[in-house]
């Protein structure tokens, strides 16, 4: 695989949440800080610390600059506006990995005049390297181009290619904005403890361990999670009551299923502009 040493400039468009995840994943992956530029017309401390503990160029726009690899993390609502921008600095070479929810590569081909052009979607978790990605290349990127942009995507986590365009309006439902259901589930289970009495700071600890907990153990022990689960569950004991609750047929499946199928009508919404 391509290493992210060898990979030329690389050009981050939006140095938001999910920008400074990605770019922290990058920096702490190999890739040279000075083969990293910034752009954000209003950066965050964030980005301003991430650029000053590292030595970034931070940018306000893009003008003048011909990076190797043009990622685009910005708000799909601005994409417009950013890829009228953007004319000019995609160069004849530039492959543009984008991670935005919704934007179609046709879009993105026709707005910068490129075809190089690979759709991913990453997840927060990419911040420590332990992110997952979905992503589809389009018809006009080469095998290289591919494998650079997977080294990208690599350096957060793993990384899942797709043919159809289509399943990363899935993939953004799923595993893109996943981790925000899971942290969902940690504030309703405190929400759960203080109602059972127990005082708010220790319900919190309780519920962020054990998501803490359950998810370090499913890294180590690859038993299915159906298996992980019974373990937990003593026959006729305090489980299998919950159980009762979370897996009857309005439970947490058709909940978690209605979240998943509402992201994803979102994802194509977006989309459409
Ligand atoms: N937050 C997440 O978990 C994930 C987000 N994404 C995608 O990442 C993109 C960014 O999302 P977030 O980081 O959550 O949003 P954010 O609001 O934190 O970051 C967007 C950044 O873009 C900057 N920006 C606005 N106009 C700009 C311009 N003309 N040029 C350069 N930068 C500009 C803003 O100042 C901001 O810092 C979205 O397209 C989203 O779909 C993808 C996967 C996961
Ligand atoms: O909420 C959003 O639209 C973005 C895409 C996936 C996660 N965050």
């Amino acid at each position: 695989m391509t290493s992210l040493r060898n990979i030329g400039p690389v050009m981050l468009i939006g140095a938001g949440k999910m920008g400074l995840a990605l770019a922290q994943g990058w920096l702490d992956g190999g890739l040279p800080a000075s083969n990293l530029v910034l752009v954000d017309p209003s950066p965050s401390d964030a980005a301003k610390d991430l650029a000053e503990d590292y030595g970034l160029v931070l940018y306000s726009e893009a003008a003048g600059l011909q990076p190797n690899v043009l990622v685009l993390a910005v708000k799909p609502q601005v994409i417009g506006r950013v890829m009228e921008s953007l004319i000019g600095v995609v160069g004849p070479q530039t492959l543009v990995l984008s991670i935005m929810a919704g934007i179609s590569i046709d879009r993105l081909a026709d707005g910068l005049r490129t075809g190089r052009v690979v759709r991913s979607m990453p997840n927060t978790p990419a911040q420590i390297g332990k992110g997952v990605s979905g992503a589809v290349a389009g018809a006009a990127v080469s095998a290289n181009e591919r494998d650079a942009a997977e080294a990208l995507l690599a350096a957060a986590g793993r990384v899942v290619w797709f043919e159809a365009e289509s399943d990363l309006d899935a993939v953004t439902a799923v595993s893109g904005s996943g981790p925000a259901y899971v942290f969902n589930l940690v504030e309703a289970l405190a929400a759960a403890a203080v109602e059972q009495g127990l005082e708010p700071g220790v319900a919190m600890i309780l519920a962020r361990q054990t998501v803490i907990g359950a998810a370090a153990l499913m890294e180590i022990d690859q038993a299915p999670a159906s298996t992980l689960r019974q373990n937990v569950t003593s026959p006729n004991g305090t489980t299998a009551a919950a159980l009762q609750v979370l897996m009857a047929e309005d439970g947490l499946t058709p909940l978690i299923g209605r979240a998943v199928d509402a992201a994803r009508k979102r994802s194509e919404e977006l989309g459409r502009g």
